[in-house]
């Protein structure tokens, strides 16, 4: 798997980064969407860099301008519900994606260190030969990842597959590594270096879908 991770250069996503972590500025979930949403944005822009261009003719009032333009078929993917700012940013950009939502939770059963993921709702056009874009901003043991792209297989063989994340762990992405093949590409915010017993990013974040949108009660 091809990694990029975009903290490594100096770019204003450090900024959005260190406000998405901030315990004082999440408490304004407008500004934490936002800045998921921002991310997004970002990683869509350095992504859009490894499509397939082609030069094409556009016609202007006074001439004719060429450009290379991207001419992938891309398919959206975003892992519900923490996923849906994320969608957004990308969606900003790659405006002519189809879309697809998948939704995955972590049930805890008796122990509330042991969880396992669970798929329920699954909304998905033809993946046959496209360009699969898998988002979800947090990349914690990756299981969220490996499951849900388990269940999209059912939906046809991509001509490539990008994962998009704004913050992950090492365990998680070596965990995803091993499950994606070597041509999968990971675009990554930064990559904090642990997980703590329950399967949270240390530092991380906190819980990206409460921040998002409220906390919800166990079921
Ligand atoms: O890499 P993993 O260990 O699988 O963890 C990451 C998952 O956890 C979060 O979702 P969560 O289960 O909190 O659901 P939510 O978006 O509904 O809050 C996050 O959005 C990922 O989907
Ligand atoms: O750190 C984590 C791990 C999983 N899900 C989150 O929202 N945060
Ligand atoms: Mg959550």
């Amino acid at each position: 798997m091809e990694i990029h991770n975009l903290s490594k250069q100096n770019s204003i996503l450090n900024s959005f980064l260190s406000e998405l972590r901030d315990v004082n500025i999440q408490r304004d979930a407008m500004r934490f969407r936002r800045n998921i949403e921002r991310v997004g944005e970002i990683l869509a822009y350095e992504m859009s860099k490894s499509l397939n261009y082609r030069s094409e003719n556009t016609q202007t009032p006074l001439g004719t301008s060429s450009a290379k333009l991207p001419q992938n078929e891309i398919v959206l993917c975003s892992i519900l519900r923490a996923g849906i700012p994320l969608h957004n940013g990308l969606l900003n950009y790659f405006d002519r994606a189809e879309n697809a939502f998948i939704s995955a939770y972590r049930q805890h059963k008796e122990n509330p260190e042991t969880f396992e993921i669970v798929v329920e709702y699954l909304a998905c056009p033809s993946l046959e030969n496209k360009t699969l874009i898998l988002a979800d901003p947090m990349l914690a043991t990756g299981q969220s990842m490996v499951a849900t792209f388990e269940a999209l297989k059912a939906f046809g063989t991509p001509k490539d597959i990008h994962l998009i994340s704004v913050i992950g762990a090492k365990p998680g992405v070596n965990f995803v590594k091993k499950h994606f093949g070597k041509h999968t590409k990971l675009w990554i915010g930064t990559i904090d270096d642990k997980l703590n017993e329950k399967g949270y990013i240390i530092p991380g974040l906190g819980d990206a879908g409460d921040l998002a949108f409220g906390e919800k009660l166990q079921h």
